[in-house]
């Protein structure tokens, strides 16, 4: 199954404590981004990488790894923005949107996800929640989720690029905001199905993950 890679880049990272990009912090000697391209560069599955910056940090990543498969593309305010302006560039029948910042990924999760768009056309990376869920209001416990039924949302996700395309422009016109992608397909009422991810897929975001 071939398909484009969105990498998201354009974020700021804030939540780190970190004075620039998170994307750029080294770890054993290679930088958050260069770890996250490396996986998706060694899939011969992935024809197209469309990595999503902010204008003025472009060059910076360009600097750090060159391939004919990658195009650069400007990113939005939020992550919704950046997924929106990332999906018109996308060449392939087929898209995986993934967190750059989720550094930690590994080939055996793009062949799960391979698999199973095979026979679906939306699909997303998910664990077993491991801590007990409650719904807070005002300082107060309203509501204690079930634990067996929920389930951490990581990247990547995948889909057909036309069914994504759709629940984007969906989302979009109706002044919805969502946290991922899968969301904007629940959104549309399409299914969405579970493929195991990786507890070791960690998203870097606060200061104790670095
Ligand atoms: N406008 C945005 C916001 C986020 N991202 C990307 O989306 C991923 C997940 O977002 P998050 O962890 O929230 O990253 P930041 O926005 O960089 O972090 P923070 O919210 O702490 O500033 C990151 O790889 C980030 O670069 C993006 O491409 N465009
Ligand atoms: C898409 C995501 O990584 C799934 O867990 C997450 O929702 C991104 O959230 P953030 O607000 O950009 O950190």
């Amino acid at each position: 199954m071939n398909y484009s890679a969105i990498i998201l880049c354009a974020g700021a990272g804030k939540r780190t404590g970190l004075s620039y990009n998170k994307m750029f912090y080294n770890i054993d000697g290679q930088t958050v981004y260069e770890k996250t391209m490396h996986v998706f560069l060694s899939d011969p599955r992935c024809k197209q990488i469309i990595v999503v910056t902010k204008k003025e940090e472009q060059d910076e990543f360009e600097k750090i790894i060159a391939s004919s498969r990658i195009v650069f593309v400007e990113g939005g305010t939020e992550r919704q923005d950046s997924v929106t302006n990332g999906l018109q560039a996308v060449n392939q029948d087929y898209v995986m949107i993934h967190d750059g910042a989720r550094c930690f990924i590994k080939s055996d999760l793009l062949d799960r996800l391979c698999k199973s768009l095979e026979e679906h056309d939306a699909c997303l990376a998910m664990v077993p929640s491991i801590d007990t869920v409650k719904r807070v209001v005002d300082g107060k416990v309203v509501e204690t989720f079930k634990r067996s039924e929920l389930y951490n949302a990581q990247t990547p996700q995948a889909f057909k690029t036309s069914l994504i395309r759709k629940a984007y422009d969906y989302v979009n016109e109706h002044h919805l905001t969502v946290t991922d992608d899968a969301s904007c397909v629940e959104a549309l009422n399409e299914d969405v199905y579970v493929v195991l991810g990786d507890y070791d897929n960690k998203k870097i975001t606060t200061p104790q993950d670095l």
